[in-house]
């Protein structure tokens, strides 16, 4: 048996490894750009300071009401309540009828959005399990319609609660008015997390990429980087402005990659050309088929 001693100075060993190799790569990953990124005028998009009242009042109510409590009640009506049974396909439509307030850079409906970042990858040839990520990527959005508060719960930019807000998240003197930055636990440094402990191991503010991504992990054959891509596309004080680097371990780089590579079509195809659904179907069912059972659980 290895001395206490001697395991604490195991574990501090292989956290500042993790500390090391994070340190190395990120450099790297978040800088990298694709060549669909670099055709397009960023400007344009995501512009906060110009934003309509109607995005700035959504996220001054979800700052305020992203909570822990509320993060913790949330995750427990999602595992404790069934609430539709239905395939891909019928799920976009029924999208189809939420106008996203948190959104500054489109006016399209939800299945209009699916298909353009589908079909941006499709263009670049991308492969079909990243296609068919992007096609489904924010029908956690569903949740509006399955009983959310509101959208302050289920859409917009998403963030770590349970430790201090970061000053990365956009109109950061909002949270204010949120009772845990007042909190002496949840506005340290770390909170009630652990240095590098992992991206999965921190409750990230609720919302349609939490939600889907418990949906299809067990419900789908997407691989790893599909469902990080899922999972944190929402995520942009992390993969855009590198804020949560002291909660990251090595698993998380991999998924920042993957998230990155992801980011420009969600983003930028917001701008591309209309799409007719009723044309893409045949071929987005097939996508789908290779990768969903006929029916899921939502
Ligand atoms: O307003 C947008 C929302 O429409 C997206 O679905 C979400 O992923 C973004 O992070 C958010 O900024
Ligand atoms: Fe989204
Ligand atoms: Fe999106």
């Amino acid at each position: 048996m290895p001395s206490i001693a001697a395991q604490d100075a195991k574990a501090f060993d292989e956290t500042s490894d993790a500390i090391d190799s994070v340190n190395a790569l990120k450099g790297q990953i978040w800088n990298t750009a694709s060549e669909f990124d670099a055709s397009k005028d960023k400007t344009q998009f995501r512009q906060y300071e110009d934003a309509c009242d109607r995005v700035k009042n959504f996220y001054k109510e979800q700052h305020e009401k992203q909570t822990v409590d509320f993060n913790i009640k949330a995750r427990v009506d999602f595992k404790s309540k069934k609430r539709a049974r239905m395939g891909v396909w019928q799920a976009m439509e029924m999208l189809n009828t939420l106008v996203d307030e948190s959104d500054p850079d489109t006016e399209l409906s939800q299945i209009e959005h699916l298909l353009q970042t589908a079909e941006a990858m499709r263009r670049d040839g991308k492969p079909d399990w990243m296609q068919v990520t992007g096609l489904v990527h924010d029908l956690g959005k569903l949740l509006f319609l399955f009983g959310s508060e509101g959208q302050w719960d289920v859409v917009g930019d998403t963030f770590v609660v349970g430790c201090k807000f970061s000053d990365k998240i956009i109109y950061p003197d909002t949270f204010a008015a949120n009772p845990d930055s007042v909190d002496p636990v949840y506005s340290s440094e770390y909170g009630i997390y652990q240095p590098h402990c992992g991206l999965e191991n921190v409750m990230l503010s609720w919302g349609h990429d939490e939600y889907l991504y418990h949906v299809l992990k067990d419900q789908s054959t997407l691989p790893e980087e599909a469902l990080a891509m899922i999972r944190y596309h929402s995520f942009y004080p992390w993969h855009r402005e590198g804020a949560y680097q002291h909660l990251m371990n090595e698993k998380d780089l991999k998924h920042l990659e993957a998230v990155k590579a992801f980011n420009p079509y969600d983003l930028y195809s917001k701008s591309d050309e209309r799409v007719d659904p009723a044309k893409l179907r045949p071929y987005y069912e097939q996508l789908i088929a290779k990768f969903f059972p006929a029916e899921l659980d939502w």
